[in-house]
């Protein structure tokens, strides 16, 4: 019998639900009270040490060494309140995860001779971890492994509960080289961030409203995952390895009677989800929805949005979180955006919008036409930024994982485009076939308004809003979600290109208007001229249909859209010159780091594919067809036995085919993993990063599907007794 499967299906089927320990006051009372936010700050500061740290973080100025030693003694005795006994600067290297490296409060007074618990302001605003092993695409070389962590003061420090029951004081941070260039998520994500500040500040400055002297992108970010239970898990080694499974056939019942979308909420999960939400919120995320996905033991949590950097910072730490609390609740929580075949993946939803320091969402219609101008304005630039960086979108989110995924069982195809929904798909079609401004010229002292068919647009857009979940790219009635961005992946990534597409295009933008303007054209004409290009110009990007269907594949190429379906393809994108061009002439990259960053997302994919291919091996021969001949030979034994008994032929017929099936399938998966280690140490040996990652892409994991093939046969043949890996309808059926 397979000892350990079997063991595992025992306790997770006896599984209690854990206790959690819920808080006595309600939420409002305990939101944020693990972070260093700015009732604590006002509490502890003098008022010149709050003002001088609350204007660094609004407008990124640099904080003064006496200002940097009293926040820093300030979060001492605040952090020591609160169970810390260490501090670390947190950051989100280019590994995919984030990092910390605890340093003790506790040190040792030289001139006493006594134990003192210090923290000053430089070891705040930055420290030098021993950083030679994060992944940096060839920008330092080991000899200058130096590496900088530089205090972010834009998003509050917070407190980690350690499993001993002490704690850690987190201060978010960017990593940088000795030589200053970026090594992580955050910091070109910041750069990006200031930059569409500036972009959309000066053109709703100059067009629409003078008091706004801020801009800033927020992101609600929609978490989708998978639950395991954690014997299960453990006993799936391509689980614990490669975060999905390789193996495994369809179970009988999938996700084909959509009843767990939306279902109530299993006993289990459910004590999961409070227990996280609860530790979130302490956090200071603002987690509100919980539910079940589409597919079997898939789930989603989700926040209401708030400024990208939090956002993003905040996503990063749930992830962390979550696994953590899984612990207690002995469950795994599956980040991949494939664990299994055949059924969903997971994504991981950007709703991304720009607010104003007056509380106007640029994206949010309104019922006022001068503020729909405004409107149009920005959501006719959104559309314009992405159809003509279409290929850096798909770069930005392409990974091994995510190849999985998209195209593949309701998640968005490969292929970038955008949805508008009926009204503004409406309203764009109007706009391409208004008249031309000569003509409006003419007819002076009317409503411009009006005539513009700008008061057909209904304030209500929201509610009238038709959801598209087949596209990458929808507009949502306020905002627009990113569906495209994979579960597991950085959301700083993405945003970082998004934030920088759309600032340049609006950038372009206002460049255009005031050129017509200084012709003497009224302000609103001129904008509508230029709109109406854009209109026309992104035309081919707007799809409203079936993004599922085969028939938008045909469609998209003869639209001339991009179907990048691989990773390698796909990150090319960012060797680009134009894309170079790009983020260089904003600062955001220089060219060293978006080509070191190119290089880690390369090997990235080759290390992923290599450890899958591994594992496919190993569970293949060691598993696999190890069972499968065992269990041959008892049946090859029977049929020796029948026949001596003299049974007639005819009976044990059908068994000698299962035993040539068994033969035929076990001998295949040999050849198949022989072929596929060949075919990895081909690639090992080639120098050029992008043929190896090519020949992994293609070559190596073309081996995939035809050894699972097999091996999944065998699983319908194999006594259920000795089948040594928990079956799909096991895994996916949590309480
Ligand atoms: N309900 C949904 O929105 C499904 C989304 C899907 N899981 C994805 O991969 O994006």
């Amino acid at each position: 019998m397979a000892i350990t499967r079997f063991k595992a299906l025992e306790l997770a089927q006896s599984r209690a639900t854990a206790v959690v320990k819920i808080p006595t006051e309600k939420v409002s009372d305990y939101y944020g009270n693990m972070t260093f936010n700015d009732e604590v700050m006002r509490s502890l500061l003098s008022p010149e040490a709050y003002l001088k740290i609350t204007t660094a973080i609004n407008t990124g100025s640099k904080i003064d060494r006496d200002a940097a030693d009293e926040v820093a003694a300030a979060m001492k005795s605040w952090a020591i309140s609160k169970g810390a006994t260490h501090y670390t600067h947190w950051f989100q290297p280019l590994t995919g995860t984030t990092a910390e490296k605890h340093d003790s409060f506790f040190d040792i007074d030289l001139s006493t001779g006594k134990a003192v618990e210090k923290f000053k302001g430089s070891a705040l605003v930055q420290q030098e971890p021993d950083a030679s092993s994060f992944p940096n695409g060839g920008i330092r070389s080991t000899f200058e492994a130096r590496g900088y962590t530089g205090w972010d003061p834009s998003s509050p420090a917070f407190i980690m509960e350690n499993a001993a029951g002490t704690a850690t004081l987190c201060i978010p941070s960017v990593f940088v080289s000795y030589t200053g260039e970026a090594l992580d998520y955050k910091t070109p994500l910041l750069k990006s961030i200031e930059l569409i500040d500036k972009a959309a500040t000066a053109v709703v400055k100059e067009y629409f409203n003078r008091d706004v002297t801020k801009v800033v992108p927020t992101v609600g970010i929609e978490q989708e995952y998978f639950l395991v239970d954690e014997a299960l898990y453990n006993a799936r080694p391509d689980l614990m390895m490669a975060g999905r499974t390789v193996f495994g056939h369809a179970p009988a019942k999938g996700q084909q009677l959509e009843d767990h979308y939306f279902g109530s909420i299993p006993t289990r999960v459910n004590a999961f989800m409070v227990d996280f939400e609860i530790e979130a919120l302490k956090l200071g995320m603002p987690v509100r929805t919980r539910h079940n996905e589409v597919a079997p033991a898939q789930f989603e949590v989700a926040p209401t949005f708030e400024e990208a950097n939090l956002a993003c910072d905040h996503n990063a730490l749930l992830m962390d979180l979550m696994s953590k609390v899984a612990v207690k609740h002995k469950l795994k929580v599956l980040f991949h955006e494939k664990p299994f075949a055949g059924i969903n993946g997971s994504g991981k939803h950007n709703n991304w919008a720009l607010g104003t320091d007056t509380g106007v969402n640029l994206l949010g219609p309104s019922s006022k036409p001068k503020e729909n101008l405004r409107f149009l304005t920005f959501f006719v630039n959104v559309v314009k930024a992405v159809h003509d960086n279409a290929d850096l979108l798909r770069a930005s989110i392409a990974s091994s994982g995510n190849e999985h995924r998209l195209g593949a069982n309701e998640a968005p195809p490969a292929i970038v485009s955008v949805f508008l929904g009926s009204t503004m798909n409406n309203v764009l079609d109007d706009l391409e076939n208004m008249k031309d401004i000569e003509e409006f010229q003419l007819e002076k002292g009317d409503n411009v308004y009006l005539k513009l068919g700008i008061n057909k647009i209904p304030s209500l857009i929201l509610d009238n809003t038709d959801r598209n979940r087949t596209s990458p790219f929808a507009f949502t009635g306020n905002k627009f979600e990113f569906r495209a961005v994979g579960s597991s992946a950085n959301s700083a990534a993405p945003m970082t290109i998004l934030n920088t597409i759309v600032a340049n295009q609006l950038i372009l933008f206002r460049k255009e208007v005031d050129a017509i303007l200084e012709k003497g054209v009224k302000k609103e004409l001129a904008i509508m001229d230029v709109l109406k290009r854009y209109a026309k110009e992104s035309k081919k990007i707007r799809f409203e249909g079936n993004g599922y269907s085969d028939e938008w594949v045909e469609e998209a190429e003869k639209r001339g859209l991009s179907n990048m379906k691989t990773t390698p393809e796909a990150l090319l994108v960012y060797t680009r010159p134009e894309s170079i061009e790009l983020f260089t002439k904003y600062g955001i990259y220089s060219k060293e780091e978006m080509h070191a960053r190119y290089e880690i997302e390369l090997e990235n994919y080759i290390k992923k594919i290599q450890i899958e291919s591994r594992v496919v091996g190993d569970m293949a021969i060691n598993h696999i067809v190890s069972t499968s001949l065992k269990y041959q030979t008892q049946l090859v034994e029977n049929v020796k036995g029948q026949k001596e008994i003299g049974i007639d032929p005819q009976y044990f017929a059908p068994t000698i085919e299962m035993i040539k099936k068994i033969s035929e399938y076990t001998s295949k998966i040999v050849l198949l993993q022989n072929d596929m280690t060949e075919a990895r140490k081909e690639a090992n040996n080639v120098e050029n990063l992008e043929e190896r990652a090519f020949l992994y892409g293609s070559k190596v994991k073309g081996y995939f599907e035809e050894i699972r093939y097999a091996v999944d046969k065998l699983e319908l043949i194999i006594d259920d007794d000795e089948w040594p890996l928990p079956k799909y309808r096991e895994l996916l059926m949590i309480k």
